[in-house]
């Protein structure tokens, strides 16, 4: 409530200047449920001007759809007209909206009934959806018919599919039914917000039902790259990914069980280079420890949170727990932590030998590196001196 706390001002300050005001959306909800609450988005008659007007600092962020950010204390704060959306085009959010003075019309436009409630400042409740009885009844369901709320925004099923899985909802059978009806419409979303949503279904506490849930509405079927893996999707489900904590472990794990190419899944879905990359890293130690332990050198290489991942990965895939503590114990355990930590350089062994520079001082380097980091030599200079020399490497 404290968070709230600090935004009921805003509120406060719209209603004082007879505006009616509220909180609405995913914290309410969230609070409502006593869970920790994300971004406060607020709900108001006021139009934007009239809200950039009453709070000096705003960012006009999304004017065209009635919102503005009001910076309170630093926190930012979406403040949205009432509205209600005409004009749906492509099945996307709308181009035009029509801003309404009631709050009614505001929450009946919104995708299912827990998130078409909205809070005074008091805590009083305003409920005209039966948005709690769905809370308490653990229910997904869309506010008046599915198929209309389906088709002003597609992704709207996706929303649906992901909140099964991170609250450990149920969907209603109704709107489970309008999804498989109206999968084929998620074509004309941006595969971006696809993303973001199936980024957070993977990473949900009911993941499993959640990926079965995709596969039985056929809504797999317009996931780039998984339209053919209803399979392996629910073989995935049958896996246990409790211990999976990151975005790059839940990508990496779906890679892996769809047995799909990181590089192509990443590019279609469009997920940052930097993502891409940690995947590689990942998979490739998954690859290795699915064959020997975990070697002083992989952990080394992969260095310690890759190489938690992993385990983490390789718990999953195997239905065994991941040893964190052992990983920690063996890092803290290297006798060097990167090339900065050894006692040569390249220097060093270009002044202990006649030959001119070339590939062959990072191949000394290399060598010398595995090996101290295995344990056979010691990480001083007359001791690597001694064994490159005995390896007639110099
Ligand atoms: N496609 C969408 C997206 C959002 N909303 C409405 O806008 C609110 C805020 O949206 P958003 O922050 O995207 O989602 P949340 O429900 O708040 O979920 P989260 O906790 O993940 O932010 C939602 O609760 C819902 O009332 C909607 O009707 N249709
Ligand atoms: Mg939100």
């Amino acid at each position: 409530m404290e968070q709230f706390k600090q935004a009921a001002r805003i509120l406060r300050t719209l209603r004082e200047n007879g505006f009616e005001a509220y909180f609405v959306g995913g914290s309410v909800r969230d609070y409502l449920l006593q869970r920790p609450i994300g971004d406060i988005d607020i709900a108001t008659a006021a139009l934007p001007e009239e809200v950039m007007r009453l709070f000096p600092k705003h960012v006009p962020v999304g004017l065209q759809h009635g919102t503005v950010v009001v910076l309170q204390e630093g926190i930012p704060y979406e403040v949205t007209t009432f509205r209600t959306e005409a004009g749906y085009e492509d099945f996307r959010r709308p181009s035009e909206v029509v801003f309404v003075r009631s709050l009614t019309e505001d929450l009946k436009r919104r995708d299912f009934t827990m998130n078409a409630i909205a809070m005074r400042e008091d805590g009083t409740i305003v409920d005209p959806f039966c948005g709690r009885q769905a809370l308490e009844r653990r229910l997904i369901e869309t506010v008046g018919q599915a198929d209309e709320r389906f088709q002003e925004d597609a992704l709207r099923m996706m929303r649906g599919i992901r909140f099964v899985s991170t609250l450990d909802f149920t969907l209603c059978p109704r709107t489970e039914t309008a999804i498989r009806t109206h999968r084929h419409l998620l074509q004309h979303i941006a595969v971006e917000r696809m993303a973001v949503e199936f980024t957070k279904l993977l990473l949900g506490p009911a993941v499993s039902q959640a990926l079965q849930l995709l596969v039985q509405t056929k809504l797999h079927e317009h996931l780039p790259l998984l339209e053919q893996k209803g399979e392996e999707l629910l073989e995935a489900a049958g896996h246990n990914w409790a211990g999976i904590q990151t975005e790059t472990e839940a990508w990496a794990l779906i890679i892996w069980m769809a047995k799909a190419d990181a590089e192509d899944v990443c590019r279609q879905w469009k997920l940052p280079n930097r993502r891409l990359k940690e995947i590689l890293e990942v998979l490739r130690v998954l690859q290795q420890r699915l064959n020997q332990p975990l070697s002083a050198y992989l952990l080394y290489q992969a260095g310690e949170e890759t190489a938690m991942m992993a385990e983490r990965l390789l718990a999953a895939v195997k239905g065994t727990a991941p040893d964190a503590e052992s990983i920690r114990r063996l890092y803290k355990q290297l006798p060097m932590h990167s090339r900065q930590d050894m006692q040569v350089t390249g220097r060093d062994i270009l002044s202990w030998s006649d030959k001119p520079a070339g590939p062959w001082v990072a191949d000394c380097l290399a060598a010398a590196e595995r090996e101290i980091v295995s344990g056979s030599l010691v990480n001083e200079k007359e001791r690597i001196k001694g064994w490159l020399k005995q390896c007639n490497l110099l």
